[in-house]
């Protein structure tokens, strides 16, 4: 217990400690690096100058670039000597007057994205949007048990929670119809993923990352709404993937909850049958727990208008984010500081676990009824879908991701 006096449940109590990017005054304050502690945003840079830390300089400059690079050992550092400060009566000093009541803070986008890749690693999600879009073939591709698939992004337009979301506009081909026509699409979409945040030194062209050092380049986790336009991406994506129908944005959620904080949310993969390739594979944990390819119990909430709509569970997920990380490199491909990528839509088994409203309402057949007594397949203009998640921390404690949120504005 310290002078800070946070229930042991909160979500952001001393076991988390997520880091984030806020300004006070409004959007075109100055842009801090912040740490979320209970209800109040942590300015690191000014607390720990005032602390006289050499390194606080990595915190300047408005954005988690710098620390970022920095790797895994000044990562660990900074969380151990915030929680020693954060506990620690005689630092109070430094730290009370640099903190910041989350309600009078703006958030913005935390890092500046560098390569944005997604990936696809949910086998019951694979296995409904399979069924859905390709109803005359078998649900997974020969491939889906052997790698991880994915494909490339547009980081650009990674946008933080909080930003709206314009309808896109495009080409569509209406069901009936043989040739496309173009307009706002009629059937938008979310998908509740996951993001990994990269970080660490940039890898050279030509190496790859082992399974085993891939945590090394895992900062840490956002939630992540991976917007999609179903009508203009089943027009679209043969045979090269998900183009126009997922570039025009991807929102994340302000606070990057580091891999460090998510030690005690780590579990065993569902299970892998066919055992994957040599270097995709990982090795056992002790007594049944999680192996070095680990998953990870993270609990997502879907509100659509404010209705509850789905609670995926990150631990049903097939491809562990090593497995991930490993495979984006296994060509030699680089990666470096700000690589975000993310897991794919969360879905298990349980229909009231779909990470995405075409699986929710199996393509339009099957619709939801919201609490306002409306009825959905698809968004509509000016709907909002909030993502939120928890997961389990250290002695029963709970480290919270927050909101990953966006409203729909009509197309232009
Ligand atoms: O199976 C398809 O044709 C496409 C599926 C997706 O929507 C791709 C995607 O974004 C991956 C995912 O979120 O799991
Ligand atoms: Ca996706
Ligand atoms: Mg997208």
């Amino acid at each position: 217990m310290t002078w800070l006096d946070l229930p042991a449940d909160h979500p952001f109590g001393l076991h988390n400690l997520p880091y984030g990017v806020f300004s006070t005054g409004g959007p075109d304050g100055e842009r801090r690096v912040g740490v979320r502690v209970g209800d109040h945003v942590l300015d690191l840079a000014a607390c720990a100058e005032r602390a006289g830390m050499e390194s606080a300089v990595v915190w300047r400059g408005g954005s988690l670039d710098a620390f970022l690079a920095e790797g895994r050992p000044a990562w660990t550092a900074a969380r151990a000597w915030l929680q020693d400060h954060l506990s620690d009566d005689a630092a109070r000093d430094c730290v009370e007057p640099n903190l910041v009541p989350v309600g009078e803070v703006t958030m913005h986008l935390p890092f500046t994205v560098a390569d944005y890749v997604d990936f696809y690693a949910s086998e019951h999600h694979a296995t409904n949007v399979g069924r859905i879009f390709r109803p005359d073939s078998e649900p997974l591709t020969p491939n889906w048990k052997h790698l991880p698939i994915g494909y490339h992004g547009r980081a650009g337009t990674v946008v933080v929670s909080g930003t709206d979301v314009v309808r896109p506009t495009g080409q569509r081909r209406p069901p009936t119809q043989e040739a496309p026509v173009f307009g706002p699409s009629v059937r938008l979409d979310i998908e509740a993923e996951l993001g990994f945040v990269v970080g660490g030194p940039a890898t050279g062209l030509g190496r790859r990352v082992d399974l085993d050092d891939a945590d090394d380049h895992l900062f840490g986790v956002v939630l992540l709404n991976d917007w999609s336009a179903r009508d203009l991406q089943a027009w679209e994506y043969v045979p090269l993937g998900p183009f126009l129908g997922k570039s025009f944005a991807t929102t994340v959620g302000p606070w990057v909850v580091t891999t460090d904080a998510l030690r005690a949310a780590r579990v065993p993969l569902p299970g892998q049958d066919p055992e994957p390739l040599p270097y995709l594979r990982g090795r056992d944990g002790a007594d049944g727990g999680p192996g070095t390819a680990y998953g990870l119990d993270v609990h997502v909430e879907v509100e659509w208008n404010g209705t509850a709509v789905s609670r995926p569970e990150y631990r049903d997920m097939y491809w562990s984010p090593v497995q991930m990380l490993t495979h984006l490199t296994v060509n030699g491909a680089t990666i470096r500081p700000g690589d975000l990528f993310g897991s794919g839509t969360i879905s298990g088994a349980d229909p009231g676990t779909r990470g995405s409203f075409l699986e929710l309402s199996w393509s339009g057949q099957e619709p939801l009824t919201l609490d306002d007594g409306s009825q959905r397949s698809f968004l509509e203009d000016g709907d909002t879908v909030t993502l939120r998640a928890t997961a389990p921390g250290p002695d029963g404690s709970v480290v919270g991701f927050g909101e990953c949120t966006g409203t729909v504005r009509p197309a232009v």
